[in-house]
């Protein structure tokens, strides 16, 4: 089938190249030159392992294409996908503008029946406005062309983006038609999964819901982890044994410095936006989204307490990105730390194997280290922000001589507490002080 991909990002670019690998032939469409440049000479404008590869051989065998020209891709597609962003307003509210400027876009180029759509993350209700865009750009045109609005909410995970999309655990499918039906199903034959078929409107909850209950297990054990402080418990053995309970399941469990990410915070926001508007307060998912607003500030006051103040300290941050596999810093815990610290009078030395660029932009005043010794070095604090591979492994005999104080804070329970104790540490985890 010919498909367009319209918004080359995280997950615009991830689908392009899965559905492409699928077999179809795709166009990714963008309004960003610069990354439809760097898109068609085979290079990723961020960091995910093993797309950049696939892409490139994707577009040597000429069943992968990147374009500024929504026109042309949506003349010849039979299927247009929507994976522009729906980032929060200040109210919590998803920001439509850029998928009603793709979609009216999309009405003005039509030009026979086709299938649109949202992977986008929209609150529910939006697929109904697609459709009244699409008509009236339709209808200004003096045509009638016969179209389908489809919700297929993407759940891919950044650091794991192909392996989700070339292997998703389910693929939800709203829409309103047989004809669509038949056509998405036809998209998606050949992947080995669950399809849940539903309204379109479903579909849109179901995303929201499953970013809202995997938010909420973390928030969960993130405020049980202050009672296990205080109660002589580890919230990691305890979430252990929670977890073989397969009605709790193991994942999502790990108490940290709270979740970030361009999703969790976000769509947590937009539902509860969206049950006010409603009247039907979530006073659960509320809580969710305070616990976590808190986290950072209580992981800090550890710090805080350690070190009697935080003026004029040298704190080294290990990991800047959300989470490890990524470069990706959008509501990055990191972000929420380094404006406290700066404006309590500390000094920041930073190492993350992906993040520092983005990071430096942002905060010219964080020093950047050229790798995690060159960060510890001097320092009267470290703190673990992203849980990447390469900090387990670092040489801690080495480091302990290298710090002005051995205090070492982990916010991912990352590492092994008994072990950095045996090194000489002050450490502390998140929620751990059951095992020291
Ligand atoms: N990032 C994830 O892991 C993830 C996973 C599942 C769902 N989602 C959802 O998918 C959507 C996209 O997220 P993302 O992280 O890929 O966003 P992103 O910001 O990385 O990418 C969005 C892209 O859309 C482009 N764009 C904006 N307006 C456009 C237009 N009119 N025409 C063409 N291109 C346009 C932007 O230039 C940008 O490249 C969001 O709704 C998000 O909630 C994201
Ligand atoms: O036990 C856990 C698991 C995760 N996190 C944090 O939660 C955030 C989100 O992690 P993760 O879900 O792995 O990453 P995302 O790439 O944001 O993926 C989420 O958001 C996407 C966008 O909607 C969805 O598609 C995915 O299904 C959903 O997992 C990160 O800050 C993690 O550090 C924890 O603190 N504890």
């Amino acid at each position: 089938m010919n498909v367009s991909v319209i918004g080359t990002g995280y997950v615009g670019a991830t689908t392009s190249a899965a559905l492409a690998e699928l077999g179809h032939q795709v166009i990714g469409v963008d309004v960003d030159q610069k990354k439809v440049g760097m898109l068609n000479a085979g290079r990723l404008p961020f960091y995910e392992e093993g797309l950049e590869t696939l892409m490139q051989a994707l577009l040597k065998k000429g069943a992968l294409a990147f374009t500024t020209d929504l026109a042309r891709a949506v003349t010849g597609s039979d299927i247009l996908f929507l994976t522009v962003g729906t980032p929060s307003q200040a109210d919590g509210s998803a920001n439509l503008r850029d998928l009603e400027q793709a979609v009216r876009q999309i009405g003005r180029a039509l030009n026979g029946h086709k299938i649109i759509v949202s992977k986008s993350t929209v609150p529910v209700g939006t697929g109904e406005r697609v459709k009244a865009w699409l008509q009236e750009e339709v209808t200004k045109r003096g045509l009638s062309i016969p179209f389908d609005v489809v919700s297929n909410p993407e759940f891919l995970r950044e650091g794991k983006a192909l392996h989700d999309a070339l292997h998703p655990e389910r693929i939800v499918i709203g829409c309103e038609s047989d004809k669509a039906r038949a056509m998405m199903t036809k998209l998606y034959q050949g992947m080995q999964t669950d399809f849940c078929y539903t309204t379109v409107r479903d579909a849109e909850m179901i995303k929201y819901a499953s970013n809202s209950f995997l938010a909420t297990k973390i928030s969960f054990m993130n405020e049980l982890a202050r009672l296990c402080e205080q109660t002589d418990t580890s919230i990691s053995k305890v979430a252990h044994g929670m977890g073989l309970d397969s009605r709790i399941g193991s994942q999502f469990l790990r108490a940290g410095i709270g979740y970030g990410g361009s999703c969790f915070p976000k769509d947590v926001e937009a539902l509860l936006h969206l049950a006010r508007e409603n009247g039907v307060p979530l006073r659960l998912l509320d809580a969710v989204a305070t616990v976590n607003r808190e986290q950072s500030g209580w992981f800090l006051q550890k710090v805080r307490t350690a070190l009697g103040t935080l003026s004029g300290k040298q704190i080294a941050l290990l990991g800047l990105t959300f989470k490890p596999g990524t470069d990706d810093i959008r509501e990055a815990p990191a972000l929420k730390l380094i404006p406290v610290l700066l404006a309590a009078g500390a000094q920041i030395t930073a190492y993350d194997p992906k993040g520092m660029e983005a990071v430096g932009r942002l905060h010219p005043k964080v020093r950047c280290a050229k790798d995690a010794y060159a960060a510890l070095d001097g320092a009267d604090a470290a703190l673990l922000l992203t849980e990447w591979p390469e900090f387990l492994k670092l040489d801690f005999a080495r480091v302990i001589g290298s710090m002005r104080k051995a205090l070492f804070f982990d916010g991912r329970n990352a590492l092994d507490g008994a072990k950095m104790r045996s090194y000489g540490f002050t450490y502390d985890g998140v929620g751990e002080r059951g095992t020291a």
